[in-house]
């Protein structure tokens, strides 16, 4: 996979997957950058963080470029990306956001969808793993995609290295529950969020 062939297939069906986005370097590098703390994730950007248990079970950490150079690195790929989906898909994304993510064993985020049509805010989902190469479909923590009415789509074990990207109102999606620790940087690309007369910008 290159930037080119991401494009097109980002343009003909609306995902792709970028085996090796990383080299085994890059992703223990990040993985000297996982923070201390964690919190509860949630769901949803005005949420009170209520009924979160049920539908997600991970903990999450915004990632800032502060974090040292591999996230500095990591964000000016993405950086890279977001320039490219602009002047080749005419997306129009205005800024990325971007979380870790870390599923202990038994962890799960149950089928949902990253943004709602109509409410246009989040774009473009990426989800880069920063596991072992040899994660295996018995470990569990699968991520599975589902067409937008809801048929299966396709089920991707979350092995290092790997860059998963789908248009975040397309395409429902699971985790399924991991079977030993499970890291991954979640992100997205973002309109410039001007809704009801008031900027919504990540912070
Ligand atoms: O980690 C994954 O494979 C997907 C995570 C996800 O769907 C999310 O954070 O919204
Ligand atoms: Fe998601």
């Amino acid at each position: 996979m290159d930037l080119d062939t991401m494009l097109e297939s980002l343009h003909t069906q609306g995902w792709c997957v970028w085996d090796d986005f990383l080299s085994a370097n890059e992703i223990s590098a990040l993985l000297q950058c996982l923070p201390s703390e964690w919190s509860q994730a949630g769901i949803g950007r005005q949420d009170a963080h209520t009924h979160v248990a049920s539908i997600r079970s991970d903990k999450i950490h915004w990632l800032k470029e502060e974090m040292g150079q591999p996230v500095h690195h990591y964000l000016d790929k993405m950086e890279v990306i977001r320039q490219a989906a602009n002047r080749y898909l005419y997306l129009g994304l205005f800024e990325y956001e971007a979380h870790f993510a870390k599923y202990e064993q038994g962890d799960f985020y149950k089928k949902h969808r990253d943004s709602f049509r109509g409410k246009a805010n989040r774009i473009l989902t990426t989800v880069l793993y920063l596991n072992d190469q040899d994660w295996q479909e018995t470990d569990g923590g699968e991520l599975v995609i589902y067409n937008d009415d809801d048929s299966f789509l396709t089920k991707l074990v979350p092995k290092g290295g790997r860059l998963v990207m789908f248009l975040s109102e397309d395409f429902p999606h699971e985790v399924l529950p991991a079977h030993r620790p499970r890291f991954s940087i979640a992100g997205w690309f973002r309109l410039n969020g001007v809704s009801a007369g008031s900027l919504d910008i990540a912070v």
